[in-house]
């Protein structure tokens, strides 16, 4: 029997801005993000929209999409690392604003829990509900990855920022891709990037540290859950190489295959923290694999080397068709930390829904990271049906529509100084306010859906 995805929706901020915009106030070369990078756009969210606002629009597109009853489906399942609270997770959020639209009670016997590990939660939660269905082939599941990814003002993962939300019906004999059991996976517990409750001085808090918590740490600090991590970018970068390599080597073992494996799949899906972060790590497996290739090149050290190979036309040709279609959506949105590498599979699939490819039973890599830290790898086989799952999802049509910012207004958003949202929410989910007053219920968010 096959498992796997059998539909797809996804909810991306409307607003962003312009990679060019932020290069001009931060006075960096634009060149740098754009041909370095890869970066175009960064998806930001409006006044009114968070993790639990994209999660549950994009939850609702899918049930409505698939015409599905709420007592069809037996598990949410949410992979975050933006959760709105320390015990009460996205999903039960996400559940009530589904019951708001879809009758009180409706989702009563549904199973709903978020799971985290940075960047990697979705692809537990999924992994967890393949199993789930593998055990009962008659249920359904949605996976939904959402996160805000946020960081400092003026710091190095400013320009890596993005938001958004994927949400994936999983169930026996999927329209769009089946995952097959092996999993290759790669762990150490390290600090590259990792989102600590921490002493911070008084006079520095800004609006944009929410959900503090006075806990009267020092005489003049507070103990504070920022949104925004503590992380090393450089380092962060080396803890991504090791794990891939490591998880992918483990794949080998676990689907008992040999040889260059990476060979067999039409497309290699990435987690992408930012657009160009596959094709600057995968060339680290490609060398591996195709060591006469790296002997060949040209250069002092092994690292010159390695970059030598990186613009070799045997590699680049490898990254224009296996790894670029993903990144089309990736450069437009940016980091959507759980929800990237599905992004990027959502991007390659509608890239090729246009360009009219028959990828019916072909095979797809997916490469996944999550800092702190841990890789997995595994494969999926295209289905049958897969054009027509994917002719409902308007990816790029909806980047496309998408509306610029100019800097003041991201940075008030950022700050949390706006009252009003840019874009009035219409027909979506939105946050209506946080409980301020009722102590028994102080925190509380309160959302509502649009007319
Ligand atoms: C990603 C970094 C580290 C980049 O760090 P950086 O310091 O901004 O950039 P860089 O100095 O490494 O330069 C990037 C590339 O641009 C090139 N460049 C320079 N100038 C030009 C120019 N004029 N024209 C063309 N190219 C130019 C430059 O040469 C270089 O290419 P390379 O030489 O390495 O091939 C930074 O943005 C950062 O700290 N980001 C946040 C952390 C991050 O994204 N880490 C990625 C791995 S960890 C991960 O994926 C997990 C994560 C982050 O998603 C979290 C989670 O799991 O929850």
């Amino acid at each position: 029997m096959k498992v796997g995805i059998h539909s797809i929706a996804f909810d991306i901020p409307q607003l962003y801005l312009p990679i060019t915009t932020l290069a001009e106030a931060r006075n960096i070369e634009a060149d740098k993000l754009i041909k370095g990078l890869g970066l175009l756009k960064m998806s930001f969210p409006d006044v009114h929209q968070d993790v639990v606002t994209m999660a549950s629009n994009a939850a609702l597109k899918l049930i409505r999409q698939e015409n599905i009853k709420p007592n069809e489906i037996s598990r949410i399942y949410v992979g975050t690392e933006s959760g709105v609270d320390s015990s009460k997770p996205v999903g039960s959020y996400v559940l009530s604003n589904l019951e708001s639209v879809l009758g009180e009670g409706s989702f009563r016997n549904c199973d709903v829990v978020d799971l985290t590990f940075a960047c990697i939660g979705a692809v537990d939660a999924l992994q967890n509900c393949l199993d789930y269905i593998r055990l009962n082939p008659t249920k359904k599941a949605i996976v939904i990855a959402s996160d805000n990814a946020k960081y400092d003002l003026n710091s190095t993962g400013e320009y890596t920022q993005g938001a958004g939300a994927i949400a994936m019906l999983i169930t026996a004999n999927p329209n769009i891709l089946s995952f097959s059991n092996a999993v290759g996976v790669a762990t150490e517990g390290v600090f590259d990037f990792f989102k600590p409750r921490r002493a911070v001085s008084k006079a520095t808090i800004t609006t944009s540290d929410e959900n503090p918590e006075w806990q009267g740490v020092l005489e003049n600090e507070i103990a504070i859950y920022k949104e925004q991590p503590v992380f090393d970018g450089q380092y962060s970068n080396q803890c991504y190489i090791n794990r891939i390599t490591e998880a992918y080597e483990h794949f080998k073992t676990e689907s008992e295959q040999q040889g260059k494996i990476y060979e067999n799949w039409t497309n290699i899906l990435m987690h992408l923290p930012y657009c160009f972060q596959g094709r600057r790590t995968f060339i680290e497996i490609f060398a591996k694999e195709n060591p006469e290739l790296l002997a060949a090149q040209i250069g002092e050290t092994d690292k010159d080397k390695l970059k030598a190979l990186a613009k070799s036309s045997e590699y680049l040709s490898l990254v224009q068709a296996k790894i670029q279609p993903s990144e089309i959506a990736s450069g437009q949105v940016g980091n959507i930390y759980t929800g990237s590498i599905f992004l990027g599979m959502l991007s390659t699939l509608c890239y090729h829904y246009q360009q009219k490819t028959n990828l019916a039973h072909q095979k797809l890599g997916f490469i996944a990271y999550g800092s702190g830290s841990k890789s997995k790898v595994f494969e999926a086989e295209v289905a049958t049906e897969w054009q027509s799952a994917i002719a409902k999802v308007k990816l790029f049509e909806a980047l496309e529509a998408c509306q610029a910012i100019d800097f003041p207004t991201y940075e008030k958003l950022h700050k949390k100084e706006l009252k009003t949202a840019v874009i009035q929410p219409s027909k979506e989910f939105y946050l209506d306010s946080i409980e301020k007053e009722n102590p028994v219920l102080i925190g509380a968010r309160y959302y509502k859906y649009g007319l």
